[in-house]
């Protein structure tokens, strides 16, 4: 979808705005598709990020510098600065980057220093008037970066990049621990069904967004996460969430100070991808006819073991429709390299299939070849997904990906879901069968098409996203 960028203007405002969030693809991409956006308004961003980013997304801003003055018409580039800080996670410690709970103990260790620091530097006397942050907009993940702010006399927002539902689904946790649905660590102990908005449908126990099958750590670790969230999302001045008012309408009135503004697309700016884009497969995908390619994609996380890995190069075989499925060299931790690039070339010998290591995913999504996405429901995918209006198979893997499953088939309507077996496997007959119901379903491509048509109104001049985004830019410089 290239949608009409609304309010795009060559004004600058006084209003420098600090963005900060984890080092990792699904958080950096949003915010910094909102950095752009914020500039289209005029404000001045600086995104703060975490050095183990620095080779991938300086060179992403590299690629894109070109095509900038031409969107703006103005000194657009210099609106969005990116600042790294030392994160002493060198680009060799793979493994502890991989290591999830690893990883946010380091970064949570050496982020708040750096952002305090940044702040103090910035904010000096003799700083320009135009150097000084007037704002921090803390990605949820490190809500904690706005007591910082707080202490300073910032203002601050949380930003949210994932589904609604979820900050329902957060600010219920007191209530869900004192009527027993889930202990202290986030386990649930009762099966009922917890309703967190009139317009979606109601959580069940496999839904809650700490849900991490089979790693009690990394579920503990979560649920500590969001638990901590919790309080910022209530005293912060804004929460400022990637998705549009017609997924939830009830969502803005969750707290007063809750605003949709998404979907946030690139729209051929930097998109925030910390990942070379293969882009032989648009070429690929021209030469496809339209509405004939299944995409498969599980973001920058998901992984599959060996077994399940053959199953789908089986399922994507027995299909007979052309495939393009990314398939990132982590993808399966317990084969090696080599044995990956074997069933690489095992699928992609298969006339159909095209392989590729990462997509420029919003122009795939976008291409009138793809019929369907087989997504892991990572929030951006499936925002990206929806606004294309492209049909969505789902196979979520871990955190919110049950619930934002559970809304695509059961909410939205623009879906379906692929079941494992009894030993836990999707197998490649359900793959198909999967897809050729998908295919054909016209309710669910019905459905699509329209969530889409509301994404775009949303967007445009007058659309709720656009004027949620320019009352927060005008309360920012109040
Ligand atoms: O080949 C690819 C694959 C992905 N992407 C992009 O990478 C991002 C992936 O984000 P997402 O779909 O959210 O997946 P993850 O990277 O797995 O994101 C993590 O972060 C999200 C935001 O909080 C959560 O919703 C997910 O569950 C969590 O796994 C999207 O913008 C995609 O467009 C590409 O550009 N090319």
């Amino acid at each position: 979808m290239n949608c009409s960028l609304s309010n795009v203007s060559g004004t600058a405002i006084n209003a420098h705005v600090l963005i900060l969030t984890l080092p990792a693809q699904g958080h950096v991409a949003p915010t910094m598709k909102l950095a752009y956006r914020l500039a289209d308004l005029g404000v001045r961003v600086t995104f703060l990020t975490a050095e183990c980013t620095s080779d991938q997304l300086v060179s992403e801003q590299s690629r894109n510098k070109d095509a900038l003055p031409k969107i703006q018409g103005g000194p657009y580039p210099e609106r969005v600065k990116t600042v790294f800080f030392p994160d002493g996670l060198k680009s060799t410690e793979l493994d502890e980057r991989r290591d999830t709970v690893k990883f946010l103990e380091r970064i949570v260790k050496v982020m708040p220093y750096h952002v305090e620091e940044f702040i103090k530097k910035a904010n000096q006397p003799e700083s320009e008037k135009d150097e000084k942050i007037t704002c921090v907009i803390a990605d949820f993940v490190v809500a904690w970066a706005l007591e910082i702010a707080n202490k300073m006399g910032l203002k601050g927002a949380i930003f949210l990049s994932s589904a609604p539902g979820i900050v329902s689904m957060v600010l219920q946790i007191p209530h869900l621990i004192e009527a027993g649905i889930i202990d202290a660590e986030g386990t649930p102990k009762k099966t009922e069904k917890v309703m967190l908005s009139p317009y979606l449908p109601a959580l069940s126990s496999d839904d809650y967004v700490w849900n991490f099958p089979g790693q009690k750590e990394l579920q503990k670790v979560g649920f500590e996460f969001v638990r901590s969230g919790e309080p910022f999302l209530r005293t912060s001045n804004w929460v400022l969430c990637n998705w549009y008012r017609d997924l939830d309408p009830s969502a803005d009135g969750l707290l007063p100070t809750t605003l949709s503004i998404g979907p946030l697309l690139a729209n051929d700016r930097p998109s925030g991808n910390m990942f070379s884009e293969d882009l032989t497969c648009l070429s690929w995908l021209d030469r496809q006819p339209p509405g004939s390619v299944v995409y498969v994609s599980f973001g920058s996380t998901g992984t599959l073991n060996s077994h399940q890995f053959d199953e789908l190069a089986l399922g994507l075989q027995l299909m007979g429709r052309p495939f393009l499925w990314v398939v990132r060299p982590d993808i399966s931790h317990e084969v090696a390299s080599a044995t990956v690039g074997l069933r690489n070339r095992r699928a992609d010998d298969h006339q159909l299939g095209k392989i590729v290591q990462w997509a420029p995913q919003e122009k795939v999504l976008a291409h009138p070849s793809v019929g369907c996405f087989l997504t892991h429901c990572g929030w951006n995918s499936t925002v990206e997904g929806i606004s294309m209006g492209v049909p969505l198979l789902c196979w979520p893997h871990t955190g919110d990906q049950f619930y934002v499953r559970t809304c695509i088939c059961d909410g939205w309507k623009v879906g379906l879901e692929l079941k494992p077996n009894e030993d836990g496997i999707f197998t490649r007959h359900e793959i198909k069968s999967k897809v050729d119901e998908l295919l054909i379903n016209g309710g669910i491509r019905e459905n699509a098409l329209k969530i889409k048509r509301l994404a775009l109104m949303s967007l445009s001049k007058g659309g709720s996203s656009s004027k949620n985004l320019e009352q927060f830019v005008a309360e920012l410089v109040l």
